[in-house]
């Protein structure tokens, strides 16, 4: 569903990736883990198409990334949500409903504005709202369209805790769904239930990519050791 091959991203002299190659199934679930700086973000944006690839080859659902096939597939929640100033919560749901032919959409977006105790929000605009309901009405907006798959960048930042909570079930709901998913986040325990793949990046670089029982093995991790714990000997410095 997902292919990345050779993937390089350059800012002038310094490569924030550094030729990586990685693949996502169709259902499958990848925690994208990573110390602050290590790539995460401008992987995700380079495969979204907001940033430029220096290199490399994107495909999802066999499309190249920049086809209209291929948006047509995926929702990204950023790390930063972008809210329209004059748009009211309900507006924005409306607009992703027009943008991708979303049937019934009143109805799924009353459902996403409740899971996200929205509802008594929808007629505010989208400068009057606090980073965590900028965040929520991203989240929502993602969803919306019911996309096969969905690239999350640190969904939970912001978030309240009841948030946090639903956002971990919609987890595991779109999973049981089949849907597709690359999640990055520094809440190890978001993902460590749910994900099939942990896939570690460091300066740019893939370190680790595999189940979390194979990772473990494989760096004579105990058994009963933590994602956190194996993800702190990963990418301690030498
Ligand atoms: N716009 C930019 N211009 C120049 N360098 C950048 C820019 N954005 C990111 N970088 C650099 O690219 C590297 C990777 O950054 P990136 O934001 O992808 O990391 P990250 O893994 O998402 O980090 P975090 O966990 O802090 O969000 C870092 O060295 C960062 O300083």
């Amino acid at each position: 569903m997902l292919e990345v091959e050779g993937l390089i991203k350059k800012y002038g002299n310094q490569y924030a990736v550094n030729g990586i190659n990685f693949s996502l199934e169709g259902g499958e679930v990848v925690g994208l883990l990573g110390p602050n700086g290590a790539g995460k973000s401008t992987t995700m944006k380079c495969i979204v198409g907001l940033l430029r690839k220096t290199a490399g080859e994107i495909r999802i659902g066999g499309h190249d990334h920049l086809s209209v096939e291929a948006k047509k597939l995926f929702s990204y929640i950023p790390e930063t949500p972008h809210v329209y100033d004059l748009l009211t919560v309900q507006e924005h749901l409306q607009f992703i409903a027009q943008a991708y032919s979303v049937s019934d959409w009143k109805q799924k977006a009353e459902h996403w504005m409740e899971m996200y105790e929205l509802i008594d929000k929808k007629d505010k605009l989208g400068r009057d709202l606090s980073k965590g309901m900028r965040q929520k009405v991203s989240i929502c907006c993602a969803l919306l369209p019911d996309p096969k798959v969905l690239f999350f960048d640190e969904p939970m930042i912001g978030l309240d805790p009841k948030a946090i909570k639903n956002t971990k079930r919609i987890f595991r709901e779109l999973k049981e769904q089949g849907k597709t998913i690359l999640v990055s986040t520094h809440l190890i325990d978001s993902v460590e239930s749910i994900a099939d793949r942990i896939m570690i990046m460091k300066d740019g670089n893939i370190i680790g990519n595999d189940t979390l029982s194979n990772l473990k093995a494989s760096f004579n991790q105990e058994n009963d050791a933590s994602l956190e714990d194996l993800f702190l000997e990963l990418t301690k410095d030498e």
